[in-house]
């Protein structure tokens, strides 16, 4: 089985590029997903978030509050390791899970998206990987508007990953994403067709 780790900044498109990847055939893995799968009540990081952020980042029904701590690990690059010490080895081991299920089923190209898979030293469970890239203005831009932020609140988030600029050199193929949204489809397509179906020899 190939796996392609797919990733790139906030708010750059993965989530989007990755839709057209699963129409196209891929099997897609989602990080973020798995990462509100290991913080739900009863889960071991759930009670180690509890521990270390206390109850101030639960809502009313026990659930983790997750405007109330994104706002206390974006703003304090402390809290974000503290936090990633208990969520990334969880996400990891359901990854590989996941990632096993896969193959088992006989699956030929899986992708992995995740936001952090070059910072969290991931790429090496990958065969190769995949960046989303938008500019800078146009991410702040998307971001803003998906989330409703701040611009200082957009750039916050935006400064606590590594800068687009030095992810896409670490990159087998780059997106550009700075089009429409048909523009990316496009692209994803003309992608398919030359790393997919045009290496099936591999
Ligand atoms: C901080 C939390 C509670 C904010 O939740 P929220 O629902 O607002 O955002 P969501 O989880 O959908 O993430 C949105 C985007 O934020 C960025 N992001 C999330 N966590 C981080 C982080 N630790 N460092 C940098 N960027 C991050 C990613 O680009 C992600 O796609 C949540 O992101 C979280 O638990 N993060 C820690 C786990 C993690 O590292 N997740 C990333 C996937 S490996
Ligand atoms: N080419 C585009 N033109 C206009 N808007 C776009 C384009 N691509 C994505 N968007 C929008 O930008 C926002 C960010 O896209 P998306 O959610 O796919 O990014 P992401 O990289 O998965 O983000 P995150 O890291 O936060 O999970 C969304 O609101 C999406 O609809």
């Amino acid at each position: 089985m190939r796996v392609i780790g797919l990733t790139g900044g906030i708010a750059s498109g993965k989530s989007t590029a990755a839709k057209i990847l699963a129409e196209l055939g891929a099997e897609v893995i989602d990080a973020d997903q798995l990462a509100r799968d290991v913080v739900r009540p009863g889960e071991p990081a759930y009670r180690a978030i509890v521990a270390a952020f206390g109850t101030d980042v639960l809502n009313e029904d026990g659930t983790i509050n997750r405007a109330a701590l994104g706002a206390i690990v974006f703003a304090d690059p402390a809290a974000r390791r503290r936090l990633e010490s208990i969520t990334h080895p969880a996400i990891a081991r359901l990854a590989e899970n996941s990632l096993a299920e896969l193959r088992r089923r006989g699956t030929r190209l899986a992708v992995y998206m995740a936001p952090l898979l070059i910072e969290a030293g991931i790429t090496g469970r990958v065969d190769e990987v995949w960046v989303v890239y938008v500019d800078s203005d146009t991410q702040v831009r998307r971001l803003m508007q998906r989330e409703g932020l701040s611009a200082a609140d957009a750039l916050q988030r935006i400064s606590s990953q590594m800068p687009m600029e030095e992810k896409r050199k670490l990159a087998r193929v780059v997106i550009d994403n700075r089009g429409t949204k048909a523009d990316l489809a496009r692209t994803i397509r003309e992608t398919w067709e030359r790393e997919i179906l045009g290496r099936t020899g591999d």
